[in-house]
C-alpha cells in the first residue's frame, strides 16, 4: 500500500511536454499536488535544455506526429539517469507503426518508460469533473512513483504491467470513436450503437494481440473504459470528426474548423497498413478509412458492414 500523504512530503520536479488541451490538463493535476511542474511547448520562452536539466519526470502530451522530432531533440540534452519518462500520446507513428512508448524507449532504452492512458477528456478534467486512469510499465516502481505524483480526490490512478496494451487501448478507440459519431450522425439508434462499441472491442483485442498486448487489459479502463467515454461524448475530438462526416461535410473542412488534435484519422491509415500486412479483419476500421478517403458515403459504409459474410459471434 502506497503512503499517498508522500505527495506532498516529497515534491518531484515534472516537466510536460507539449502545452496543448491533453498537458495542460495533467499539468494541472501534478500542481495542485504540489508538485513542481514546467509546462514546455514549442511557443513558450522557456528553452528545452533549461526546462529539463533537473527534470526528475518528462510527460510527454505531444500529438503523434511530433513524438519522434521531440523525442530526438531531448536526447541531445544532459538528462539523470534516472528520469522518468511518461507518454500521453495516443497515436502510431505512420513510417514505423511504432507506439508513442516505442519511441521514447528506442531513444532512452535505459530510462524507465511509463503509459498514462485512460477515459480522460480533458475538458471535463478542467472542469474538475473525477475520472480515473491507468500508468502502465514494465518498471513498476516508476509506475507508481507517477501514480503517486496524479492521484487526487478527483483523480484516480491504477497501476498495470501491459504497457503497449494500455498505450493501445487509447490509441485504437478514436477509430471507434469516428465510427461511432458516424453512428449517432446518422441516428442509427442505440441498438447500432450497442454493436459497434462491441465489435470495435473485438477489432482492438485482435490489433492489440499483434503487438503482444494483453487481452485483458482491453476490457480494462484504458481499454474499455476510454472506448466507451469517447464514442459517448460530443466532447470528443474524433466523435466529432464522424459526426460531421454523417452530416455530409469533408474531412478536409472538418479538420480545418476542428479545435485540436483527432489523431484517429492518421491511426486509422496506419491500422490498414497493419490489418493488410498480418491479414487481420478490422471491418470497422476498414470502413472508416474508406470514409475519410472519400471512397464511400457513411450509408454505404453501413451498408458493407451489415452485409457481410455472415458467421459465429467469436472465431472457433
Ligand atoms: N485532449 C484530450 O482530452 C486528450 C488527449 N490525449 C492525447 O494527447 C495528445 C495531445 O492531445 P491534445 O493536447 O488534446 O492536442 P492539442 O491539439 O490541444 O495539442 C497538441 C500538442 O502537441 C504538440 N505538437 C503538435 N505538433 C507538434 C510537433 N510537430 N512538434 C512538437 N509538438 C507538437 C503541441 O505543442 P505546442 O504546445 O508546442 O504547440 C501541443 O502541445 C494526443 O495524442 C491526444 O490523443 C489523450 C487523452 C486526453
Ligand atoms: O482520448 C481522449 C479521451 O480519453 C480524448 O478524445 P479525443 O482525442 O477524441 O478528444
Amino acid at each position: 500500500m502506497t503512503n499517498r500523504k508522500s505527495k506532498i512530503e516529497n515534491p518531484k520536479s515534472v516537466v510536460i511536454l507539449g502545452a496543448g488541451a491533453w498537458g495542460t490538463a495533467l499539468a494541472n493535476l501534478a500542481q495542485i499536488n504540489g508538485h513542481q511542474v514546467c509546462l514546455w511547448s514549442r511557443q513558450g520562452s522557456q528553452t528545452l535544455e533549461t526546462v529539463l536539466s533537473d527534470a526528475e519526470i518528462i510527460l510527454s502530451a505531444i500529438s503523434m506526429k511530433g513524438v519522434s522530432s521531440v523525442a530526438a531533440l531531448v536526447k541531445s540534452f544532459p538528462l539523470s539517469p534516472e528520469t522518468i519518462f511518461v507518454t500521453a500520446t495516443k497515436g502510431l507513428e505512420p513510417q514505423t507503426t511504432s507506439t508513442p512508448s516505442q519511441i521514447w524507449q528506442t531513444e532512452f532504452p535505459h530510462h524507465p518508460i511509463v503509459v498514462l492512458s485512460g477515459p480522460n477528456l480533458s475538458q471535463e478534467i478542467e472542469q474538475e469533473l473525477p475520472a480515473a486512469t491507468v500508468v502502465a510499465s514494465k518498471n513498476m516502481a516508476a509506475a507508481q512513483m507517477v501514480q503517486l505524483v496524479f492521484s487526487s480526490n478527483r483523480f484516480r490512478v491504477y497501476t498495470n504491467p501491459d504497457p503497449v496494451g494500455v498505450e493501445l487501448g487509447g490509441t485504437i478507440k478514436n477509430v471507434i470513436a469516428i465510427a461511432a459519431g458516424v453512428c449517432d450522425g446518422l441516428h442509427l439508434g442505440t441498438n447500432a450503437k450497442a454493436a459497434l462499441v462491441t465489435r470495435g472491442l473485438t477489432e482492438m483485442v485482435r490489433i492489440g494481440n499483434i503487438f503482444g498486448a494483453k487481452t485483458e487489459t482491453f476490457y480494462g479502463l484504458s481499454g474499455l473504459g476510454d472506448l466507451l467515454a469517447t464514442c459517448n461524448s460530443p466532447l470528443s475530438r474524433n466523435y466529432q470528426v464522424g459526426y460531421q462526416l454523417a452530416s455530409g461535410k469533408t474531412l478536409i473542412e472538418i479538420l480545418a474548423a476542428l479545435p485540436g488534435t483527432a489523431e484517429g484519422v492518421n491511426t486509422c491509415r496506419v491500422l490498414m497498413q497493419i490489418s493488410q500486412q498480418q491479414n487481420i479483419p478490422i471491418p470497422i476500421t476498414e470502413q472508416v478509412y474508406r470514409l475519410l478517403e472519400a471512397e464511400v458515403t457513411p450509408q454505404e459504409a453501413l451498408d458493407e458492414l451489415m452485409l457481410r459474410d455472415i458467421k459465429p459471434e467469436y472465431n472457433q
